[in-house]
């Protein structure tokens, strides 16, 4: 029996200074309700500290969204894991398309970060998705699997407990264009199937894959309505407490 957490995520990305995310956190804590999710919240790196003080008491886990492959050294502008652990943080967004679109983060970059966040006990949600050209050409499926080897399949089938993954196509960030639930649900499938015939069944069921992409609160019902959909990674929408409860409500 699969025990896979169902999880909603929010990445704020580069949005919010420090009064807007205390302010966030203050309305999003009065007006939270229960949930079966375990909720993550993604601020900037300079929220972090103040985010993870301010919710220390609630169920509610602070993630930051990005960090060196390096343990230490002369990176100007770069945050390590240890540096991530010092104030709390237990869990990092890996992958993200804008990541490696924007900073070139690479396959092998990528599964560099994977390895120093494990080996200092940092949890990872690790994103992966195709392009619109990539689906267009019908190699949607063969670039995921890509991103997929290339950036975890050197874990040990332990090493999977501390790992949860986004697929999030780069056609529905940010565009409004969401999957549908059936090419979400197609996708997912098809990952945790990629998952399996690497590792085992035991493996696969019990990670959780998060769909985003333009999840709002009037898409949420329906994508988390499939069966191998556990949650969601949102922008825009998570930037509204209003809106993030709402889809925290939908799962
Ligand atoms: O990490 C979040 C994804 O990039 C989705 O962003 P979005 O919900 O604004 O489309």
């Amino acid at each position: 029996m699969s025990q896979r957490k169902k999880i909603i995520a929010a990445n704020w990305k580069m949005y919010k200074d420090l009064a807007e995310s205390n302010d966030f956190f203050t309305f999003f804590i009065e007006n939270l309700q229960d949930t079966k999710a375990e909720i993550l919240i993604a601020p900037s790196f300079t929220n972090l500290w103040h985010a993870f003080d301010a919710t220390r008491e609630y169920p509610i886990e602070i993630v930051a969204q990005n960090m060196h492959e390096s343990e230490e050294g002369a990176f100007t502008g770069e945050v390590s894991a240890k540096m991530l652990k010092s104030i709390g943080i237990e869990r990092v967004i890996l992958g993200h398309s804008e990541r490696r679109e924007y900073f070139a983060e690479t396959d092998r970059i990528l599964s560099e970060k994977v390895r120093t966040a494990l080996a200092n006990e940092i949890k990872i949600i690790f994103c992966i998705g195709e392009k619109l050209e990539d689906r267009k050409d019908g190699d949607h499926f063969k670039l995921v699997e890509s991103q997929l080897r290339n950036g975890l399949f050197h874990l040990n089938a332990k090493q999977w407990e501390s790992v949860v993954i986004a697929y999030e196509p780069v056609w529905a960030i940010g565009t409004g264009e969401t999957a549908s639930p059936e090419q979400a649900q197609e996708m997912h499938q098809f990952i945790r199937k990629t998952i399996a015939d690497k590792y085992s069944n035991e493996v696969s069921d019990n990670v959780s894959i998060l769909y985003g992409g333009s999840v709002k609160p009037a898409n949420a019902k329906d994508l988390f309505a499939q069966p191998d959909i556990d949650g969601a990674l949102v922008g825009g929408a998570s930037l509204e407490v209003e809106s993030f409860i709402d889809i925290i409500s939908a799962l």
